[in-house]
């Protein structure tokens, strides 16, 4: 077994996986992403971006490859290790919201630091810093159901970040979002990935967001490619800018 580099906080090494029903997802790919790192994995819709990044979190396994963190590798751990990992040092956003539903909003945003033992004064006032940073304090006593689905996503977003995991993974995160709310809240998790010193990894098919990224790893079939063609988006002088390479 070649153990990682050491620059690399997280580092993967030719991940094969193939869905029970014989889709093949992924075809080989090795990438790794540096300590406070912003990395986009992009490609288009089925690419294998959301299984490369659930590969990276120990949600799935692959069944050939490695994925090492901070040099501990996940490939050989156990589930129960694997997961008390998870929980302590990943942060997870899903491209749709998901809450629970009897919880207010604060004590949504406030459950991953309460479920790795953090008090609940000291949970709330974090989810609080998170809620408001993405203007959401005045609903912190509402239920989920009472907000939109943007609303919603954000709250999500709120929840990731105020445990300030090692890595945070995000999967399409603004794809609920309206396009003006999208940019900025983008802004927010990037800023506050740098200023916290968060790694990011995150997949999505569109280039406005993968802009925000510090490097691109383009994916295709399950493959990793050089280019990619996204969805065009107008650059500053109003020209298409359509692909993006490494
Ligand atoms: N549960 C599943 N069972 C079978 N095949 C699947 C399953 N989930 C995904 N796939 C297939 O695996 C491949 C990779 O899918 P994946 O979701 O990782 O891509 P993606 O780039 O994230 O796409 P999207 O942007 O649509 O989420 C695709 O061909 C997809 O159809």
């Amino acid at each position: 077994m070649v153990a990682p580099p050491d620059s690399d906080v997280l580092w993967a090494r030719a991940l094969y996986f193939r869905h029970k029903d014989g889709s093949p997802a992924l075809g080989g790919v090795s990438l790794g992403v540096e300590e406070g790192e912003i990395l986009a994995v992009v490609g288009p819709r089925g690419s294998g971006k959301t299984t490369l990044l659930r590969c990276l979190a120990g949600l799935t396994t692959a069944q050939r490859g490695e994925v090492w963190f901070t040099g501990v590798p996940l490939h050989t751990m156990g589930r129960i290790a694997r997961e008390r990992l998870r929980r302590d040092r990943f942060g997870w956003i899903d491209p749709a919201p998901s809450l629970v539903p009897e919880l207010t909003v604060w004590e949504n945003a406030a459950l991953p630091l309460m479920l790795r033992g953090t008090g609940r004064a000291a949970a709330r006032t974090a989810a609080m810093e998170w809620l408001d940073r993405l203007d959401l304090a005045d609903r912190a006593r509402r239920r989920p159901h009472e907000l939109t689905h943007a609303e919603r996503q954000r709250v999500c977003i709120a929840r990731a970040l105020a445990p300030t995991p090692g890595v945070l993974f995000a999967d399409e995160p603004t794809a609920p979002l309206h396009r003006a709310d999208r940019a900025r809240v983008l802004r927010t998790l990037t800023s506050a990935a740098r200023s916290h010193g968060i790694t990011v990894v995150l997949a999505t098919h569109d280039a406005e967001t993968a802009a925000l990224a510090d490097r691109t790893v383009p994916l295709l079939d399950g493959r990793r490619v050089t280019t990619v063609h996204l969805p065009p988006v107008p650059d500053s002088e109003g020209r298409p800018a359509c692909s993006l390479s490494v």
